[in-house]
């Protein structure tokens, strides 16, 4: 039995001559929801429309719950709900009329339709809006009806390319809160280009940026990244740069005027505390010392400068 609904290993694609993906590998757990963040470009679509089978990669492979796509594209697809960037939603259809469409696409067995229709339409709270056309649909309850035929044929894994794309916040709050609700029995991947996004809602986050994978751990510890590591001081007496790294746990000091340094230390070791004491003995005459933390945006274009080692990678 596979503890994964998905395995990717060494994915590459190129269009034409220029790699859009290069050799992606993760897995994703059977429940619970996982963030792909990236800015624009970064390889999320291809990424995703890979992994539904929608096309087909130049190089590595995509198991879903250990069936090859490229070999077996059926099965695997069986376990898949695929919301694609752009939806593909029939405007001139009623919800009714689209979700019986799409559950026939999914196979599913004539007698079975009304009720899985009726299931989802519940599910994603569109059942009000049974008999209204989609094209006189707000966005977010297209989102929604989007999100309901992702879900029809009660797939293992819900696959959704930007859902929130375009929503006013009121619409993202709702389409977050049904992402967490279809996550609760099964696995979802959803991409996005907010930070904030993916933090609000995932457990886990892959991060891709020039078609590389630069990170990917539990949003916890992307979350620890944020820990301060470096504070600035003003003494009226500083002691030089070289009595300041002697202090254990600091490991670089800048000086940004004669009276004004920013020092980077080791986040598990308690600079502030040994600072002050140090001064009081050396008589350095602290007058201000700040914490400084890394916004997460900051930390989002670190990751995001291709320039950069990608030395968050796990
Ligand atoms: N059909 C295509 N033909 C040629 N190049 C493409 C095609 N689709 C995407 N690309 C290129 O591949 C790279 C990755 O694009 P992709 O759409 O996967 O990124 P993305 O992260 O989803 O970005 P966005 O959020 O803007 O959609 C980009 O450089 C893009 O221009």
């Amino acid at each position: 039995m596979q503890d994964n609904i998905v395995k990717i290993e060494g994915l590459s694609h190129r269009y034409s001559k220029d790699w859009a993906v290069q050799d992606v590998s993760f897995e994703i757990n059977k429940k619970g929801i996982v963030g792909l963040l990236g800015s624009n470009g970064a390889g999320k679509s291809t990424t995703m429309n890979i992994l539904c089978g929608v096309l087909s990669q130049t190089r590595g492979q995509v198991l879903i719950e250990g069936i090859d796509m490229r070999a077996a594209p059926e099965e695997a697809k069986k376990r898949i709900g695929f919301l694609p960037q752009n939806a593909p939603l029939y405007l001139e259809q009623t919800v009714d009329e689209y979700l019986t469409y799409c559950a026939h696409l999914r196979l599913i067995e004539k007698p079975r339709i009304k009720a899985a229709v009726d299931a989802v339409k519940e599910k994603c709270g569109v059942a009000h809006f049974s008999k209204r056309l989609i094209g006189n649909l707000s966005g977010g309850y297209r989102q929604r009806v989007g999100i309901a035929q992702a879900l029809i044929h009660k797939p293992l894994l819900v696959v959704l390319d930007e859902p929130t794309n375009g929503l006013d916040p009121n619409q993202i709050l709702e389409v977050r809160q049904l992402i967490k609700e279809i996550a609760i029995d099964r696995a979802v991947i959803f991409s996005s280009h907010i930070l904030s996004e993916i933090q609000a809602t995932c457990q886990d986050i892959i991060m891709i940026e020039g078609g590389k994978m630069v990170f990917k751990d539990t949003m916890e510890s992307f979350n620890n990244y944020i820990e301060p590591d470096s504070l600035i001081t003003t003494m009226e007496n500083p002691p030089s740069a070289a009595v300041l790294m002697a202090i254990p746990g600091i490991n670089e000091v800048v000086f940004l005027s004669e009276n004004t340094i920013r020092m980077h230390f080791d986040p598990t070791a308690d600079i502030a505390e040994s600072i002050v004491e140090m001064s009081v003995g050396n008589r350095w005459r602290l007058k201000e010392i700040t914490l400084e933390k890394s916004s997460l945006d900051a930390i989002f274009a670190q990751l995001s400068n291709k320039k950069l080692k990608p030395v968050l990678q796990k």
